[in-house]
């Protein structure tokens, strides 16, 4: 009996040993867990019937009515243990590998990922689901749309519904870049898209997402809406899940850049666990960005010749571009997110699917290489449906698929006709408003985000500055609230900046880019986050670049490649608002040295290098852990070094953050002896 029950538990042990070894992800660590319960009962039953059984099969010579045992010395009954104890055995033994192979069967049968595609719903459904898009379910306004809260009416599932303006062409690039995306994100650590409704003629675009009842992080944080938030650990576990989600994001193939990390962006559940939202603006970062090829470029004379229109001239490439002074070429304005030649491009992925006849990543005529093409293939047809539903809508039978802007000047007068009386049917796509800020955006978008930045919001500050200047002598820094003083992350800065100017110029179309850089010029204007700033402090977007200002990487829009680099240095804001509690911009009419403490970023490093960093944290924040909030503000100034390359990645700064790596040190400039290597500085500072 002992023995046997040692061999159970031996037997189970090999199974727990087997279970755990594939235990590398995480839909596998579910089914582990339900296996493990499977067993759980399986060693119940062991442990409850198999004695009864074995009563049962001894009874009969253990009954005395039974023939009489001759005293013989070997005992009779010896043959019946073991036979119960082996059937036994073999009984659980057999139904342990029936449980097993049912899991493996189930497993081998479930798809390869347990993301479920976006789900096509009626639209009457939607309405019925947020009782008519009533005004009591709105759960919030972006700038694209409002979000409704609702009741899926068959399945009871709580859903938010995201209504687009329509019309819009900013609407309909987060709609179609949503739905991209949405079946290739499969994480607890995202926001899922659970659906979808359109209807291109009634111009109606809806999106359904998982519904996350805690809100954003901004309201919860900011606007102090959720106490539960003052506790240390809940704002430690967002940091943390939301750094998994950038990192999530990264690992993807090919690495999916978020571009709009804050924490309006940022979805709270019931428990108050973080996940990504929003992903209008994100973009695969590939090497085959979609480009402009310069043989395929029309001339203007051609292009007037089309009434401006540019029919199929992107291509793909195998080097990636930057994407400024597309707008110069005056192309691409009716160039819907469909290369006409090739199928849909998302407007912000850049992707171009790739054509029909090559859904392999074959070489093309002069070694351009066709990439990542399977990976629309492989997109779920209900998505691939609606874009080719929108795609019928929107060009219409009768345009000339394949047709190439090399091929246009020997087109038939005809021909060109239909592609104006196309044009004619986009127009609505393209807003008056946004083909005037797209003008406007080309000079614009030239100057870098901190002037935006100084511009928008440090007007006067600048103008003070500069008086200031004039009274300094050359090469001296003037006050202590400007980062001068982190001067060789700047040179740094100014180094990379000169190389980035360079490499664009020495690409072919280095300056040319995809639709999606032209139509920059229209900006989330009453979007979210304009609650970022006090009114006095004009809106939060620029009008010319992605992102939100203060959140964005200094080097964005500088024409450069999009890099995860943008999204480590939001990140860097994000986490320094989530410790001290406030928004990273506070302009209030305080005097001069008040500014440093305005700008959280400037008071962040001004309160490293004087070694005071958690002067930073939040005062409300209950049971602190203070070594652990130092540890997020070092890693918030590591991210936010100005040169890209310097800045850790996302899987470093969940290492750092979880204790997996090492913690980071302070960038030397920001470090409490970096006032002694600038002694003039460190004069003019003390005040
Ligand atoms: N899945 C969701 N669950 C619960 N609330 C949501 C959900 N999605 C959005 N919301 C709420 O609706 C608001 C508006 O969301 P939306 O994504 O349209 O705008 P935003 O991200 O705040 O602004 P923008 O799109 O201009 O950046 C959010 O701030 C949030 O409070």
């Amino acid at each position: 009996m002992k023995h046997g029950r040692k061999y159970r538990n031996e037997q189970l042990n090999n199974s727990k040993h087997f279970l755990l070894l594939p235990s590398n992800s995480s839909h596998r660590r579910n089914s582990q867990s339900d296996l493990f319960n499977e067993l759980q009962s399986l060693h119940l039953y062991v442990v409850l019937v198999v004695p009864t059984m074995r009563q049962f099969l001894q009874s009969p010579s253990q009954s005395p009515a039974a023939s009489p045992q001759p005293q013989t010395g070997v005992s009779t009954r010896l043959p019946h243990p073991i036979a119960a104890a082996s059937a036994t055995t073999a009984f659980s033994l057999l139904l342990f590998l029936v449980v097993c192979f049912r899991k493996i069967t189930r497993k081998r049968t479930t798809p390869e990922s347990d993301s479920k595609p976006p789900h096509r719903f009626s639209y009457s459904v939607l309405r019925r689901a947020t009782d008519s898009f009533s005004p009591t379910r709105r759960l919030g306004q972006g700038g694209s749309g409002s979000v409704f809260s609702g009741t899926i009416p068959h399945t009871r599932q709580d859903v938010a519904v995201k209504l687009m303006d329509s019309g819009s062409l900013q609407s309909e690039r987060e709609f179609q870049n949503e739905l991209f995306l949405a079946s290739k994100l499969d994480s607890s650590l995202v926001v899922s898209v659970l659906g979808f409704s359109s209807d291109p003629k009634r111009r109606r675009m809806v999106l359904v997402y998982e519904f996350m009842s805690n809100g954003n992080l901004q309201d919860a944080l900011l606007k102090r809406k959720c106490p539960e938030l003052m506790e240390w650990t809940k704002r430690f576990s967002i940091a943390v899940d939301v750094a998994k989600g950038l990192r999530y994001l990264h690992g993807l193939d090919p690495p999916l850049i978020h571009g709009d990390v804050k924490p309006s962006n940022v979805l709270l559940d019931g428990g108050f666990a973080a996940k990504i939202a929003d992903f209008g603006l994100a973009r695969l970062k590939s090497e085959n960005q979609v480009v402009i090829d310069i043989d395929d470029v029309p001339k203007k004379e051609e292009l007037e010749s089309n009434g401006g229109c540019d029919y199929g001239s992107v291509v793909e490439e195998t080097e990636s571009v930057t994407t400024a002074g597309f707008d110069d070429l005056n192309v691409g304005v009716d160039q819907s997110p469909v290369d006409l030649a090739k199928g849909p491009v998302s407007p912000e992925t850049s992707v171009t699917p790739p054509s029909p006849v090559s859904p392999e990543g074959n070489l093309e005529e002069g070694g351009k290489q066709r990439v990542n093409k399977d990976w629309w293939w492989r997109q779920d047809s209900g998505v691939k449906d609606y874009v080719m539903e929108w795609i019928g809508n929107e060009i219409g039978n009768d345009r000339p698929i394949g047709t190439t802007a090399s091929g246009s000047t020997s087109e038939t007068v005809g021909k060109v006709k239909k592609k104006r009386k196309n044009k004619r049917r986009l127009e609505w796509w393209v807003s008056m408003d946004e083909e005037k800020n797209a003008k406007k955006s080309s000079k614009e978008r030239k100057r870098p985000a901190r002037e935006w930045w100084k511009e928008e919001y440090c007007d006067e500050l600048a103008k003070k500055k500069k008086k200031k200047d004039k009274k300094q002598p050359k090469g001296m820094s003037f006050d202590d609230n400007d980062d001068n003083w982190w001067s060789r992350d700047e040179e740094l800065y100014a180094e990379s900046k000169k190389k980035i100017k360079k490499r664009s110029r020495s690409k072919s179309w280095g300056s040319v880019s995809s639709i999606d850089w032209w139509l920059d010029g229209m900006r989330r204007n009453g979007s979210h986050d304009s609650g970022e700033i006090p009114k006095s402090g004009a809106m939060s977007s620029t009008p010319s670049m992605r992102g939100t200002v203060c959140y964005v990487a200094p080097e964005y829009g500088d024409g450069g490649d999009p890099s995860e680099k943008w999204d480590v240095y939001s990140f860097g804001i994000f986490l320094l608002v989530l410790i001290a509690g406030r928004r990273p911009l506070e302009v209030t009419n305080s005097p001069l040295s008040e500014f440093q403490r305005a700008n959280l970023l400037s008071w962040a490093r001004h309160l490293a290098r004087s070694g005071k960093l958690v002067d930073l944290v939040d005062k409300s924040i209950q049971s602190l852990d203070q070594e652990q909030a130092i540890l997020c503000i070092t890693v918030a100034l590591v991210c936010l070094q100005k040169v890209p390359s310097r800045r850790p990645s996302m899987k470093e700064v969940v290492g750092m953050l979880t204790g997996e790596l090492e913690p980071p040190k302070l960038p030397r400039e920001l470090s409490t002896s970096a006032k002694s290597r600038f002694p003039f500085k460190s004069q003019t500072n003390v005040r």
